[in-house]
């Protein structure tokens, strides 16, 4: 089992006010992109062939009218007796996160990760997009597999869409999308086809309504919770992720915004990547969305396997 090292990823968070702090962001942004080691949404090119079969789960789009083709290539992510344990700073006392956490994440369906707060989702989340590594005090076991064969230090590409939603709030969505696709696609390199490029990601996340708005923040009001998450999702997407991670992305949203942002998770799905979020009580309008479900209570596993009605018939069993 491979779990590396010690690197949990890192965000940067962007805010104030002045080009001075956006050029600086833009550095960052950059060196990042340029050092930083395997992780969500920063990964370097693909190195993985797609061959003739894997052209059969290419992306849909809105149309194919993008100026590069999206191309999902299939992930499948196996997990066996995932096991995750915490020792307290005393060492006496050991706090057991997961408890030999099984499962299956397959391209073409998005998975949930249900369970009551403190049940260890986002933990196996975390697990799954290789954002928690072992050390001393944290203890991992366990078999985690990326296409069959067990999970290598250059995994595949993989997107995570954290709580937080980071941008520059000065921005247009427009503006945001256009920065994000200058800073990951340097084989568009003419402007007029990254510009198709974003009003295509627009159309597919459902933010052309909204893409001159600037973004906003806590102090300036700007697009909506669901908007912005619907233009994390955007960015993320820039770089053909074969994955997407979701920790709690209907968080603070209303019913109708919630249900959108699932929507559009479901709908990636259906474009072929594979789609894993963690999910504290959905409405059953978000639940029928919902491919696959694994249901932990107290870092352990009550249920992996199909949502909707078969959960019932497993749970009716026990009375
Ligand atoms: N790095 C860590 N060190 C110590 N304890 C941790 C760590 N990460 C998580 N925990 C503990 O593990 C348990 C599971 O946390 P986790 O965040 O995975 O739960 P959750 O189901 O996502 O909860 P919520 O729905 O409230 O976000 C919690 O009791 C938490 O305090």
């Amino acid at each position: 089992m491979v779990f590396g090292s010690n690197r949990v990823g890192q965000m940067v968070g962007f805010g104030g006010n002045g080009v001075g702090q956006i050029l600086a962001a833009v550095a960052a942004a950059l060196l990042l992109r340029l050092f930083s080691g395997p992780g969500p949404a920063l990964l370097p090119e693909n190195e993985v062939e797609v061959d003739d079969d894997e052209d059969d789960h290419a992306g849909k789009g809105d149309g194919g009218e993008s100026p590069i083709p999206v191309t999902v290539f299939p992930v499948t992510i196996r997990w066996c007796d995932i096991t995750c344990s915490f020792s307290e700073k005393s060492g006496k006392t050991v706090r057991f996160l997961l408890k030999n956490v099984s499962g299956e994440a397959k391209p073409g369906r998005l998975l949930a990760i249900m369970g009551p707060s403190g049940s260890g989702k986002t933990t196996l989340l975390n697990v799954l997009a290789g954002q928690i590594m072992a050390s001393p005090r944290l203890l991992l076991s366990g078999l985690l597999e990326d296409n069959g064969k067990p999970r290598s230090n250059k995994p595949f590409k993989f997107a995570y869409v954290r709580q937080e939603d980071l941008f520059f709030s000065q921005l247009t969505v427009r503006e945001t999308l256009s920065l994000a696709a200058e800073l990951q696609l340097s084989e568009i390199s003419f402007v007029e086809d990254r510009d198709e490029y974003v009003n295509n990601l627009l159309f597919r996340l459902g933010l052309v309504s909204c893409a001159d708005s600037n973004v906003g923040d806590a102090k300036v009001r700007g697009i909506s919770g669901g908007e912005k998450k619907r233009l994390s999702l955007a960015c993320e997407l820039i770089a053909s992720p074969s994955v997407i991670f979701a920790d709690e992305p209907t968080t603070g949203l209303d019913a109708f915004q919630a249900e959108r942002v699932m929507e559009t998770l479901r709908q990636l799905a259906q474009d072929g990547h594979t789609v894993i979020c963690s999910i504290h009580q959905p409405r059953s309008s978000v639940y029928v969305k919902f491919d696959d479900v694994v249901l932990l209570t107290e870092g352990a596993l009550v249920y992996a396997g199909p949502a909707r009605e078969e959960p019932l018939a497993y749970f009716s069993k026990f009375g």
